[in-house]
């Protein structure tokens, strides 16, 4: 039988899955004859992993006490790039960005945001795809939905799912952003994300306009963003713009926190035989080249695209689904990568709204 120390010292070297690391939580032992108790704290939350971690534990006791199990999670607000100001209200922000648009950037948002949620963590998504906003359509806010406005100041984003959102679609008609030009879309997509009162969020997830131009630029090196991820399909065309993305963030020094690789197989709705249309190894081989992650696959699924359609993305219209357990997974995994980047922030100066 172990000793509470020598079980301690064996768990804080368990390796986490989700990023290949020590899980780098802070662990508590206290054990009688009978029982273990083992209390953690991890650095992003995993809610629907806690039987494996359970699981993993018990093997590590290897004897037939108890296990008694408290988990808990902190998420630390991490540096942004060049140290820029932080949002008030928001630990991370995480920009979603692709090389180029229709790859599924907003669905994969929209899902990913949804999944962490789930997982237990505070959530928020701004659109920023300002030429095609569709958080709104695909989180089920009838046309027309607008924020609530607070002391003449501060718009309250509404909530889906437990998801708080805010999108340019919600302050404009349809026809506004077509019209206006680079610096108008930033001062405005600025405006908005400053004046949100955010209400406490681990993660807000900024579902980027497609592409890597001017406005995409402005954006990266405006918003405090503590990470990014790629969505590309398995496609070449798609893989050059996708590294242009990757170029973008490198320039303005946001880290890459990994790639998403969406449409990558198709299932065949007869069979459900698995085929590789665009190749397999795509997202494998850009990742490889920037060392970056691959967080994970989804495939062509008419689910996915029917259910953000109908305004329940497939992380809560049909979570026990396999493409939901892979955004499940992929939240994880981003999680996990974030909380181990070695650049937590203390004192970070606050934009936005203010009481005063
Ligand atoms: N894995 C998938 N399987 C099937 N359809 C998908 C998948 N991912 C996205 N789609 C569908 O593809 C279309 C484009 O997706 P989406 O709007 O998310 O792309 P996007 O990259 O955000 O595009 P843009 O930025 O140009 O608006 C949508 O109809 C969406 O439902």
């Amino acid at each position: 039988m172990l000793t509470d120390a020598q079980l301690q010292a064996s768990l804080e070297t368990l390796i986490d899955d989700n990023s290949g690391q020590p899980y780098g939580a802070v662990w508590r032992v206290v054990a009688d004859d009978s029982r273990v108790h083992v209390t953690l704290t991890l650095g992003y939350p995993a809610q629907q992993e806690h039987a494996i971690l359970e699981a993993k534990i018990k093997e590590l006791m290897a004897d037939s006490r108890r296990l008694e199990l408290d988990i808990d999670y902190q998420v630390k607000s991490h540096a942004t790039q060049g140290n820029i100001a932080g949002l008030k209200g928001v630990k991370n922000v995480i920009a979603v960005a692709s090389g180029k648009g229709g790859v599924g950037k907003s669905t994969t948002t929209v899902n990913l945001a949804l999944a962490m949620a789930k997982e237990g963590a505070r959530v928020g998504i701004l659109d920023a795809d300002i030429y095609g906003p569709s958080q709104g359509m695909m989180l089920g806010f009838a046309e027309g939905t607008r924020p609530q406005v607070r002391e003449d100041k501060f718009f309250v984003p509404p909530s889906a799912f437990g998801v708080q959102v805010m999108s340019m679609a919600f302050l404009t008609t349809k026809d506004t952003p077509v019209a206006w030009r680079g610096p108008m879309v930033t001062g405005a997509l600025m405006q908005i994300l400053t004046q949100t009162d955010w209400d406490n969020l681990d993660y807000l997830f900024i579902d980027m306009p497609p592409g890597t131009g001017d406005i995409q630029l402005t954006l990266a090196q405006k918003v405090p963003v503590a990470g990014s991820v790629i969505v590309t399909t398995p496609q070449d065309i798609a893989l050059l713009d996708a590294r242009r993305g990757i170029e973008m963030f490198n320039k303005v020094k946001i880290p890459v926190l990994g790639v998403v690789e969406n449409m990558s197989t198709h299932i065949c709705s007869n069979c459900g035989h698995h085929e590789a249309i665009f190749g397999d190894e795509g997202g494998a081989s850009l990742a490889k080249e920037y060392n970056v992650n691959v967080l994970g696959k989804l495939p062509l699924s008419l689910a996915i695209r029917e259910q953000s359609d109908a305004g329940r993305p497939i992380v809560v219209n049909a979570p026990e689904s396999d493409a939901a357990g892979i955004y499940q997974s992929i939240a994880r995994k981003l999680g996990a990568t974030l909380a181990s980047q070695q650049n937590v922030q203390t004192a970070m100066p606050i934009i936005g709204m203010s009481d005063d």
